[in-house]
């Protein structure tokens, strides 16, 4: 008998507990929140088997999975140096950046526990428990961050999201930060400031946002994500994402200044080099 806990039962916590649930019949999950509402609908649902603390639920289990938004992650994994685990516990978490969470992880790891990062790199811009799925990673990049688990506890937690037939990618914390910043934080930027940008300077047209088509609606899905998520985000990938930041900038003015001049070559290289880049991206997702 397995026991995995998992604090933070939102889109992601509790999506990992529905996998889970799909798996292995002799495991049990236990979930805390202070999102009373959302611990309760899991519980009557069976995606969780009990409610309980943070301590309870940490002191308890062979795997705790960390799913609340980054700066609750770092702040826990202090929390659990100062609990007594079982000495063969797991302890991973699914936060969108690493350098933080591996520093921070240096206080469990001191203390004899191992420590994994994890990072899956699927989801939505939906937010809360009732919004997770049983397949919703299904054959997504699951990014592992080496810290100091021995093999067969990766083994484990991977056997545990085995429904979901995840493609595991280890990566190194800092080029893992440098790729998602560029993949997933600074997109997440310029959708918010598309978004942004466009109601301010539509304020007030009758028609404005509500005439977007569906183009400017998936360019901005993203934009409709929880705030809090990605403050934590942004606070914990700074580096990254602003020198990225920088080169938008600069390429931005470039394709402003021969929009300017009527610079029709300059223009068309601009959007022909992304058609290929973005129709590669499909062909290379459809076989993936
Ligand atoms: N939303 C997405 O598509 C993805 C998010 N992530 C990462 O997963 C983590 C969770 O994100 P989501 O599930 O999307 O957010 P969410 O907002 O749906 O869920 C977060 C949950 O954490 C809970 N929480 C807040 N403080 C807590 C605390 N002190 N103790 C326990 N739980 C606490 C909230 O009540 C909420 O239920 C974040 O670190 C995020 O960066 C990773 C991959 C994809
Ligand atoms: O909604 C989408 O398409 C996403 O890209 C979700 C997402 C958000 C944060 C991550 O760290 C990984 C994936």
């Amino acid at each position: 008998m397995t026991t995995v806990f998992i604090s933070g039962l939102g889109l992601i916590g509790s999506s990992l507990a529905r996998i889970i649930k799909q798996g292995d019949t002799d495991v049990t999950v236990l979930g805390a929140d202070p999102n009373d509402d959302t611990s309760q609908f899991l519980l009557a649902q069976g995606v969780i088997d009990d409610c309980t603390t943070f301590a309870e639920g940490s002191v308890q289990a062979d795997v705790i999975i960390l799913a609340g938004p980054v700066s609750v992650i770092t702040t826990q994994l202090a929390e659990l140096a100062t609990l007594s685990l079982k000495s063969s516990v797991l302890v991973t978490d699914v936060g969108s950046t690493k350098r933080q969470v591996m520093a921070a992880a240096k206080l469990v790891q001191d203390k004899g526990i191992a420590f994994m990062g994890g990072h899956p790199m699927a989801g939505s811009h939906e937010t809360g428990g009732r919004a997770g799925r049983a397949n919703l990673f299904d054959g997504a990049v699951y990014f592992i961050v080496n810290g100091t688990q021995r093999l067969e506890q990766r083994q484990l937690f991977q056997r545990l999201l085995a429904p979901a037939q995840l493609r595991w990618v280890t990566i190194d914390a800092d080029e893992h930060d440098r790729l998602v910043s560029q993949i997933s934080h600074v997109p997440h930027v310029l959708a918010a400031t598309l978004i942004n940008t466009a109601a301010d300077e539509l304020k007030n047209d009758p028609v404005g946002l509500k005439a977007a088509a569906g183009g400017f609606k998936s360019t901005t899905r993203i934009a409709a994500s929880d705030p809090t998520m990605w403050t934590a985000i942004m606070l914990s990938n700074t580096e990254a994402i602003t020198s990225q930041l920088d080169a938008y900038i600069t390429n931005l003015t470039t394709i402003k200044a021969a929009i300017a001049a009527g610079d029709k070559t300059t223009i068309h290289d601009f959007f022909d080099q992304a058609q290929r880049t973005r129709q590669h991206l499909d062909h290379t997702t459809e076989e993936g």
